[in-house]
């Protein structure tokens, strides 16, 4: 049994909705993979942070934040550590960083990332900052300590859109991705579609745990566009920067403007997408109307969907969960597994158990 000591940056949504998975899963986990989850220590701005080599019981940290909103009182050795100190002193396998996303710097997930890989542990992360901004240098990094780097969370949650693209339909040859990437978007403007005002469905989405801390990186296109330059960066060898993506969001969009969509069969869709072409690529973030027979009409709620255009295989349409929090806080769990599976003890546990 093989198992992993867990430090979690950021208890909101994500990290709690892990604890969930850990504390329900972790014997089948041990079973089917031969691996432990323990969280060693969680630290968050807000709600406290605590620390416990043996192991934090992630009942106790669920009910406490349930009763309390907080871990202040959560009986632990350790308490109130900053993040770096954390990483630092926590003897941690894995960083788990599930902290605000900030597109303009990364930080201080970068810093926390860095702090990470350079004192050798391996690094899982949600947060869409430091991938979008500066991921060929923290995959080198990564390499040069010999650890790896997990962002299945960063796109479409728990839906495993990057192990797909990354794992197999890189030597297809992937020319064009495209697809509704954010969550929030598509549960609003679902929404309005059945008569909710922008407003009331915004406050919904973000009460379903689906929107960032600020909400303006979704409904403006910003959470989307990061997603594309991920995707184009990671698995169609770009080098896109944010500001190569033509981004317009849905803020703009009216009721009005969705029942005349739905008077002629038409559905408001926020689509993201990038495409190579012979002299470099395009990519834009935009809202489309498309008709009842196109694919992505039906796509509902927080639910994503993303088409991956290849010169071997045509086109390939993964759908699932894009946003919430047990969904995303089973991306963690899918890079902790592909972050196992490179190990050498899996390969021999797979010899021994078969
Ligand atoms: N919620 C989703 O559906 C979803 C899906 C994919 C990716 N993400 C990303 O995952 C991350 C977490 O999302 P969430 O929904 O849990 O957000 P959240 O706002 O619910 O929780 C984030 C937590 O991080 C804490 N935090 C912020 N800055 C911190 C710092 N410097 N040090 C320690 N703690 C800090 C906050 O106090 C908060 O409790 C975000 O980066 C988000 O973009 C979220
Ligand atoms: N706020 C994001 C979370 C998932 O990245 C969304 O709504 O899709």
């Amino acid at each position: 049994m093989k198992k992993y000591k867990l430090a979690i940056i950021g208890f909101g949504n994500v990290g709690q909705g892990l604890a969930k998975i850990i504390r329900d899963k972790n014997e089948l986990l041990s079973k089917k993979f031969g691996i432990e989850l323990s969280i060693v220590a969680v630290c968050d701005l807000y709600k406290g942070s605590i620390a416990n080599s043996s192991g934090l019981d992630p009942e106790i940290l669920l009910s406490d934040i349930e009763k309390y909103g907080d871990l202040k009182s959560t009986s632990a050795p350790i308490t109130g550590w900053n993040a770096i100190e954390m990483i630092d002193n926590s003897g941690a396998d894995i960083l788990i960083e599930l902290a605000f996303t900030d597109l303009k710097t990364g930080e201080p997930a970068l810093s926390h990332v860095k702090r990470a890989l350079n004192n050798g542990m391996h690094v899982s992360m949600t947060n869409k900052g430091p991938v979008a901004l500066h991921f060929p240098e923290l995959h080198k990094l990564a390499s040069s300590k010999n650890v790896q780097i997990g962002i299945e969370g960063t796109v479409m949650s728990g839906t495993p859109s990057i192990h797909l693209g990354k794992g197999m339909l890189l030597a297809a040859g992937i020319t064009k991705i495209q697809g509704i990437l954010n969550g929030t978007t598509n549960y609003i403007l679902g929404e309005m579609s059945t008569g909710a005002d922008y407003e009331v469905a915004l406050k919904k989405a973000q009460e379903l745990g689906y929107a960032e801390a600020d909400p303006t990186g979704d409904v403006e296109g910003h959470d989307t566009a990061a997603k594309v330059v991920i995707l184009g960066n990671l698995l169609m060898d770009l080098s896109l920067t944010l500001d190569d993506i033509d981004r317009t969001g849905i803020s703009h969009i009216t009721n009005v403007d969705i029942s005349n969509a739905t008077k002629s069969n038409k559905y408001w869709k926020l689509i993201g997408s990038v495409q190579k072409r012979d002299t470099g690529f395009i990519a834009s973030v935009k809202p489309e109307m498309v008709s009842s027979d196109h694919p992505l009409a039906f796509i509902n709620g927080a639910t994503n969907a993303i088409t991956y255009s290849t010169e071997l295989l045509g086109d390939i349409t993964l759908i699932g969960p894009g946003a919430g929090g047990m969904e995303t806080g089973y991306a963690v769990i899918e890079d902790i597994l592909s972050i196992h599976r490179s190990a050498p003890a899996y390969r021999e546990y797979r010899l021994n158990s078969q």
